[in-house]
């Protein structure tokens, strides 16, 4: 069988950060919540055989934030966004998918993705050996802190990227990566470098930003309605 994609979206997070009533991707932006915008996107790619959300264990509002989801769905979140997306490598696996397959890993949270910045990534990466991942070359002066927040030197940001998702990887080498860094880890790729791989890095916009304090619900809505315009 040839190789296939799958996209995979960790949705079990709580959104303590976001200032939010309700979990953060179940909130309303521009008349529907922000996973439904996110899954959206990915349908909309047509190299993904299949898109796998996980939910957390008690989640009871994915069903009407995202009405007929033609997808798979999985309660299987864990502690941790790492945790919940080797949950969701399992589920994948126990639906069919195979160690050869890639899994593009996306936040529920980034609800900007466009179709396109996705194809491009698996196009730049479907033939590379490690995998790779979105991400955007910082633009701003970089100042390292102290603990009273005064400025302790500049960085040098010349070689600096700010990571984004989908992050893409093949299942077999994620999942056994993932098993090898446990839980501290904050995205896929650097779960990967730490096997001494290289992900490619995939030049995507700065509007592919996830959704994490709040004044970013206000930006997102207005950029949603710009394009429904
Ligand atoms: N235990 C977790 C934590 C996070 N996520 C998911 O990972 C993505 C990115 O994480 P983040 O923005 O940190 O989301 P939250 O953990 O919900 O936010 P916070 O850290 O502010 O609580 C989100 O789509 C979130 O739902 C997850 O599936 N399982
Ligand atoms: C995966 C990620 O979105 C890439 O920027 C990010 O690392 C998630 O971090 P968080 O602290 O879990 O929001």
């Amino acid at each position: 069988m040839s190789e296939r994609f799958f996209a995979l979206v960790p949705a079990a997070g709580s959104g303590s950060r976001a200032g939010q009533p309700i979990p953060k991707q179940y909130v309303e932006l521009a008349g529907r919540s922000l996973i439904a915008h996110t899954l959206a996107a990915l349908a909309a790619v047509p190299e993904l055989a299949q898109t796998l959300v996980v939910l957390a264990p008690e989640d009871a509002r994915f069903a009407a934030a995202v009405p007929g989801f033609a997808g798979w769905s999985a309660r299987c979140g864990g502690a941790t966004r790492a945790a919940s997306v080797r949950a969701g490598l399992q589920a994948l696996r126990e639906r069919g998918a195979g160690e050869q397959d890639w899994v593009l890993v996306h936040d529920a949270a980034r609800c900007l993705l466009r179709p396109e910045w996705v194809q491009g990534l698996i196009e730049a990466c479907r033939a590379d050996a490690v995998g790779g991942l979105l991400a955007q070359p910082v633009a701003d002066t970089l100042k390292r802190a102290d603990a009273q927040g005064r400025v302790q030197h500049t960085q040098d940001r010349r070689e600096l990227w700010a990571a984004q998702t989908p992050q893409m990887f093949r299942l077999g080498l994620l999942a056994h990566a993932l098993d090898a860094a446990g839980e501290a880890v904050t995205d896929e790729a650097s779960a990967i470098e730490q096997l001494g791989l290289a992900p490619r890095l995939v030049r995507a916009p700065l509007d592919n930003f996830k959704l994490t304090l709040p004044e970013d619900f206000a930006l997102a809505e207005l950029i949603l309605r710009s394009r429904q315009a």
